[in-house]
């Protein structure tokens, strides 16, 4: 079995790391003081909403708030927020053994690059989590939607397999990521959503107006993704380019054909909404500031997904919830704008 670092041991870390430990891998958890009071005194317990769960017992778990707790890890799982990027590679760089695999399971299209950048010599590989991660109670972290981790294939990744075959995992490998990052970054457009409507994702996506939005911020990013020549992989039963005109029917009909998107934890909220309840500063300028980098390359603009950020900008100092309808008023205003 092989040593395992958890570098950022937050909802993605511990759920990852947890049903690592509970497999008999050797895992190492880097993260911040509060968490590991909490991992001390509770353990871990992740569970699963197929019914499944693990025990990770507080004197089986190794944590520290410490970079150098990563130098004996042969792979890296790197799991902090877009924004901690630069400095958790900067902490890598000097604590890491140069053979050591890195693999960022963030959302966005750049953190791996990211750390390649800061970590030269050093393979890193690209991931990606489908599914969301509740916190229920300390220590218990719950899978709340369908998925299984994601990530690019590469021959350094092979003796990895047996660990994550071993804690129950169906890792998921694919030769090019790219379009598996970008379908996932469609899918995290509704993060900015769900975050300014101050509701969990169950109750936000079951109504019209928000699912609008949604759209707007999607059909916006598809076309450039057209223009670019970028091609999203297919990550649900449809494919990326269906999922607008899907969002935008009335409710009754879209819980009859995409009720599969409302069967979620109805406690589960995006990442970005948890950011914002925590008074930390989000992910948006990596989701639906993405967008707006990529209209900028192709000479356009992207007001809808400019506007989302601008929001959840202000949102971060001063949160407020946002109806649907006013919601979409404020977007179609923007886009109005700058038509
Ligand atoms: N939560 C979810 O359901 C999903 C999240 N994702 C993606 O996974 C990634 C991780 O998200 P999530 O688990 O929610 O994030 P969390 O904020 O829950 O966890 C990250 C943890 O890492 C800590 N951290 C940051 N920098 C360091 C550092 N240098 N050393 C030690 N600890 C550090 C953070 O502390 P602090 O806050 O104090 O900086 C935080 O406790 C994100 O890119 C997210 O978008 C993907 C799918 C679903
Ligand atoms: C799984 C999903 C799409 C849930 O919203 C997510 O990636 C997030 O919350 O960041």
């Amino acid at each position: 079995m092989a040593r395992i670092c958890i570098y950022g041991a937050g909802a993605i870390g511990c759920y990852l790391g947890g049903r690592l430990a509970a497999g008999g891998v050797t895992v190492d958890f880097v993260g911040r003081p509060g968490m590991g009071e909490e991992l001390r005194r509770h353990g871990l317990t992740p569970t699963h909403y197929d019914g499944r769960d693990w025990r990770v017992p507080p004197e089986a778990i190794a944590f520290s708030t410490r970079p150098d707790a990563a130098a004996s890890a042969e792979l890296i799982l790197v799991t902090v927020k877009s924004g901690a990027t630069a400095q958790a590679a900067a902490e890598l760089a000097g604590a890491i053994r140069p053979d050591a695999v890195v693999i960022s399971f963030q959302n966005g299209i750049g953190n791996a690059q990211a750390l390649r950048t800061a970590l030269p010599g050093r393979s890193v590989l690209a991931g990606m989590v489908p599914f969301n991660v509740v916190k229920r109670a300390p220590g218990a972290f719950h899978q709340a939607s369908e998925g299984e981790p994601e990530v690019e294939d590469a021959p350094e990744l092979s003796p990895f397999l047996a660990d994550f075959a071993q804690a129950g995992f169906a890792l998921r490998r694919h030769r090019d990521m790219l379009p598996v990052q970008w379908a996932k970054l469609l899918l995290n457009l509704n993060n900015a959503v769900n975050a300014l409507s101050g509701l969990p994702l169950q109750q936000e996506l079951a109504q019209r107006d928000y699912r609008r939005c949604l759209a707007l911020a999607q059909a916006e990013a598809l076309a450039f993704l057209k223009e670019a020549g970028l091609r999203p992989a297919r990550l649900t039963p449809l494919p990326a380019g269906w999922i607008p005109a899907l969002l935008r029917l009335p409710d009754a009909l879209f819980a009859r054909f995409a009720g599969k998107m409302l069967a979620i934890d109805p406690s589960a909220r995006s990442s970005m909404a948890d950011d914002l309840a925590a008074g930390r500063r989000t992910e948006v300028d990596w989701i639906n500031g993405e967008v707006v980098r990529l209209a900028k390359r192709l000479g356009r603009k992207a007001p809808v997904n400019e506007h989302l950020s601008f929001l959840v900008r202000q949102a971060e100092s001063a949160p407020r919830p946002w109806s649907g309808e006013a919601l979409l008023a404020q977007l179609y205003e923007a886009q109005a704008r700058r038509g």
